[in-house]
């Protein structure tokens, strides 16, 4: 592949269409009884044949030799990646929080880099997600991987991040995410070393633009700033070694070739990138604090209308200029269940102990809010305009109550000393 600066295609969801080599993608048809440069024609559905057009989503790659030739699969250990809830973890119903997660000393790759810290759902039921850190320090080179049970969520926080995908090439910075789709092979390079993040692993509905509703026809995630990745090959021979991820359990198969093979795509599947500096924020321009679903990057829908299997929210940089508003969040309890990382910056419910790289997990009906040096800064701030700025962070929100690994309560990042962060709040009620 070639090391020009990399171009992309805009949208999210449109139909694409992209050849690295002139004339590869057949005109008029799909499935030629030959087709140009003899490539094979292969087709990669996102979606159920019958899906409703408006959800439907597939796409039919050209490639050097079909994605079924390959060896056979031996089981493959990686038990730091589950899927699904530990159902042996008992977890209180309480406020859980991580300190930045450290990287590891072992030489490991992003597939052996994967911990999950937690996850809802059922993977087998295409309900749920899980929520995972990688920590990794050395690039993938004759290595791919391949997730059958679900989409996965790219969010760097820190180091670039390369993309190589059977449909072409993403880089990432932290600020940026992408998402690949289930089924999509890749591999992932640390040209910055040491490299940490998030990932959502969706086993649900594929995550879509929201609504907007009321906003109208513009705003939140622009379509049109979403990045696809342009039509790239290797052309160097020898083998590969895929992991494949299917029913919880990863593989490892021999591959005499690249699976890096596609010379041309078309179709409205595919990985894509997004930078969130593109997000157009809305707030309250009056009074109150608004829920924090104006945040929303991309949704995967339940089968209950507004009650997400999950959403992804970021809270980035933007004016605060509520008149006599208490800014920060609200003191809550919520039916929804919420997992929160920090990319950079501070969040401003938790000023100080809310680190990049750490996690936070509140689940369904447990409360939480703003710790107390956040509630006495915001109730006796001047209400000037105010800008949050040098900040990200996010939230994986979702209907289904998260389980943290056993991996994650036994870590020496659990800030087991969290809920002393609101022990202090007295009460102040002056009859
Ligand atoms: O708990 C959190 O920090 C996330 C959050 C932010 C917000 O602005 C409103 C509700 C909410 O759950
Ligand atoms: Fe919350």
């Amino acid at each position: 592949m070639s090391t020009e600066p990399l171009r992309y295609q805009s949208g999210f969801g449109n139909e694409y269409a992209t050849e690295a080599v002139p004339g590869a993608l057949p005109q008029g048809r799909n499935s030629p009884q030959r087709a140009p440069h003899d490539l094979y024609p292969e087709l990669i559905s996102g979606t159920a044949f019958t899906a409703p057009r408006h959800e439907n989503r597939r796409s039919w790659l050209y490639r050097r030799q079909p994605s079924v030739v390959s060896g056979r699969y031996q089981a493959y250990a990686q038990p730091y990646w589950q899927t699904g809830p530990d159902r042996e973890v008992i977890l209180a119903p309480e406020p859980l929080r991580w300190h930045p997660i450290p990287l590891e000393n072992a030489e490991v790759d992003f597939v052996d880099g994967v911990r999950t810290l937690a996850a809802n759902g059922d993977a087998e039921a295409q309900s749920g997600i899980a929520a995972h850190v990688y920590l990794a320090n050395r690039s993938m080179e004759r290595r791919a991987f391949v997730n059958a049970d679900g989409e996965m969520l790219f969010v760097p926080q820190q180091g670039r991040v390369v993309l190589t995908t059977e449909m072409g090439v993403l880089e990432l910075k932290p600020g940026e995410i992408a998402l690949v789709p289930r089924g999509v092979v890749f591999k992932v390079g640390l040209p910055d070393g040491p490299s940490r993040g998030y990932l959502c692993e969706n086993y649900g509905a594929q995550f879509r633009l929201p609504e907007l509703g009321p906003i109208g026809s513009n705003g939140l995630a622009n379509p049109r700033d979403f990045q696809a990745p342009m039509a790239a090959f290797e052309s160097d021979a020898g083998p590969y070694e895929l992991v494949k991820k299917s029913a919880g359990r990863l593989w490892r198969a021999p591959m005499k070739q690249s699976p890096f093979n596609v010379v041309a795509w078309h179709g409205n599947l595919a990985p894509v990138k997004y930078d969130t500096a593109n997000f157009m924020t809305i707030g309250s321009i009056s009074f109150d604090h608004p829920d924090p679903s104006i945040f929303t990057v991309l949704t995967s829908p339940s089968d209950t209308p507004g009650t997400a299997n999950c959403d992804f929210v970021i809270f980035p940089p933007r004016w605060l200029v509520m008149e006599d508003t208490f800014r920060p969040p609200w003191y809550h309890r919520n039916l929804m269940s919420e997992f929160m990382g920090l990319v950079y910056g501070e969040y401003d419910a938790k000023p100080g102990g809310f680190k990049p790289g750490g996690a936070s997990l509140h689940n369904a009906m447990v409360p939480h809010g703003p710790d107390e040096e956040a509630f006495e800064k915001a109730s006796s701030a001047d209400l000037k305009p105010q800008k949050l700025d040098n900040t990200l962070a996010f939230m994986f929100e979702s209907r289904y109550r998260f389980i943290p690994s056993a991996w994650a309560m036994q870590s020496p990042a659990l800030d087991t000393g969290y809920a002393d962060c609101w022990a202090g709040l007295k009460d102040q009620f002056k009859p």
